[in-house]
């Protein structure tokens, strides 16, 4: 993927923007382990969502939880791939910070999305087998 012709300057078309911008989501996908597992995650929770035939209004806070993951893990790359940028395999306090902050930001955004599926998925399993009885 991706144009790997070293380029430095703006980009010329919109083309070359698109190229650019999906090559950083398949760096995103190929080397984040994390992102993958929140990926998968995100992934079962659409299946549940249809399965459980999900309201409008339930599928638009799954659809955020889900977002707010994703942006940031985005984030928490972002920062990584500067921090190492910056201080290489150096130890910095600094780089310390700024890397330990964005896998925070990860943790809370993971948790604001267990919080939503769980007041989502508990109550329309609990109906669904409720119905089934
Ligand atoms: N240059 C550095 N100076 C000081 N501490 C560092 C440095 N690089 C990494 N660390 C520490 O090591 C931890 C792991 O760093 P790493 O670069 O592996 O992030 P990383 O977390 O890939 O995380 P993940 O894959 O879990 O999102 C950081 O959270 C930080 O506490």
């Amino acid at each position: 993927m991706g144009l790997n012709d070293k380029q430095v300057n703006k980009n010329r078309n919109f083309f070359q923007s698109l190229v650019h911008a999906l090559d950083g989501v398949y760096s995103l996908v190929s080397t984040e382990r994390n992102f993958r597992k929140h990926i998968i995650l995100a992934a079962i929770a659409v299946v549940m969502g249809i399965w459980l035939r999900l309201s409008i209004n339930e599928w638009l806070w799954i659809t955020l939880a889900i977002f707010v993951v994703v942006v940031a893990e985005v984030l928490n790359t972002i920062v990584e791939a500067i921090v190492d940028l910056i201080v290489g395999h150096h130890y910095h306090d600094g780089a310390k910070k700024a890397k330990d902050v964005a896998a925070g930001g990860v943790l809370i955004a993971a948790c604001f999305a267990v919080v939503i599926g769980c007041l989502i998925f508990i109550p329309e399993l609990i109906q669904k087998f409720h119905v089934h009885l």
